[in-house]
């Protein structure tokens, strides 16, 4: 049986998009089908549209030489990449069985699963791309867990969910689409008093002035629109999410970088991320914020 044949109930697609860029963006992702994301999907069947945390272990890589050494490459950065949305999960806070959280931009939908396999909980998705809901949906049919994990083709600034309905939400690596005080009104009206937000996001630094040239190139690789550290800080002030937590991941995000630069599944954006991360004009944050 096909993945697409497994869906049960066929995805829930909210009419849009609002905008011609969001447009733009839904087309992106309906086209998009690097093999850096499905090969390494591939790996265990959590297909993830991030990046990667941690230490590379060099045990697992292997002789270059050897032939299983691609695979093994592979798998390794397939593990950063889970260990990324592991580590946002581990900022939601304690979630139970009967709690419903909402992934912002949910992509292929493997943190999701993530997030249904940790808590038992239930988990809703949005995405402007029907085919990634419809791809996140037959994934969670074949493992079962349609009833617990669900997206759907909607906007993330204006969601269909209850207001004060989700115990916690979260953007991975998928604000740089949208205006900051849109998104975080949405996800404010959305969470319950108490409730988590978290984002693990790329972001210009303030520090160094404006946007490198970097920064520029990954915008108009992606056609997304990075904002600075100081934009998500304020953006949340405004709207009554109050940081718990900000860490700055980019010296555990390089390692992952500086190990795909070396596999035969580059992209060509590799350089702008390592030089962007080294020259201190980009950073990688996990942001962890309260909702009061
Ligand atoms: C880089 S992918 C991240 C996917 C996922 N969070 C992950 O970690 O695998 C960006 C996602 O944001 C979604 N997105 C961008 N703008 C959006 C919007 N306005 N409403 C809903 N989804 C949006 C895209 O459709 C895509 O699924
Ligand atoms: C940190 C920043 C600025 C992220 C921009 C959003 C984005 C495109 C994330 C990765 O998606 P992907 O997994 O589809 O990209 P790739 O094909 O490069 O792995
Ligand atoms: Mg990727």
């Amino acid at each position: 049986m096909t993945n697409a044949e497994l869906t049960t109930a066929p995805t829930l697609r909210i009419p849009g998009p609002a905008t011609p860029y969001q447009g733009d963006i839904a087309r992106y992702w309906d086209g998009e089908a690097r093999p850096v994301n499905l090969r390494l999907g591939d790996v265990d069947g959590l297909y993830h549209h991030h990046y990667g945390i941690g230490e590379v272990d060099t045990a697992s890589l292997g002789n270059p030489e050897d032939s299983e050494s691609e695979k093994k490459l592979i798998t390794e950065l397939h593990r950063l990449e889970s260990a990324q949305a592991d580590f946002l999960l581990g900022h939601l806070g304690d979630i139970g069985r009967d709690d419903t959280l909402v992934d912002a931009g949910c992509g292929r939908g493997g943190s999701m699963v993530m997030a249904h396999q940790r808590f038992g909980c239930s988990v809703e998705g949005v995405t402007l791309s029907a085919k990634q809901a419809d791809f996140a949906n037959g994934r969670a049919a074949e493992l079962g867990i349609g009833d617990h994990v669900r997206a759907r083709v909607c906007n993330m600034l204006s969601t269909p969910f209850a207001t004060g309905s989700a115990a916690a939400s979260w953007n991975n690596e998928s604000s740089m689409y949208v205006d900051l005080d849109d998104l975080f009104a949405e996800h404010s009206r959305v969470l319950k008093v108490g409730g988590r937000y978290v984002t693990i996001t790329g972001c210009w630094n303030p520090r160094y002035g404006q946007p490198s040239k970097w920064v520029s190139q990954i915008n108009a690789h992606f056609e997304c629109n990075i904002h600075s550290r100081r934009e998500y800080l304020r953006a949340m002030a405004d709207n009554r999410l109050v940081p718990q937590a900000v860490i700055d991941l980019t010296p555990d995000t390089l390692p992952y970088w500086e190990l795909r630069a070396t596999s035969s599944l580059v992209t060509g954006i590799e350089d702008a991320f390592i030089n962007s991360y080294r020259d201190g004009s980009f950073q990688y944050l996990l942001i962890a914020a309260d909702r009061v």
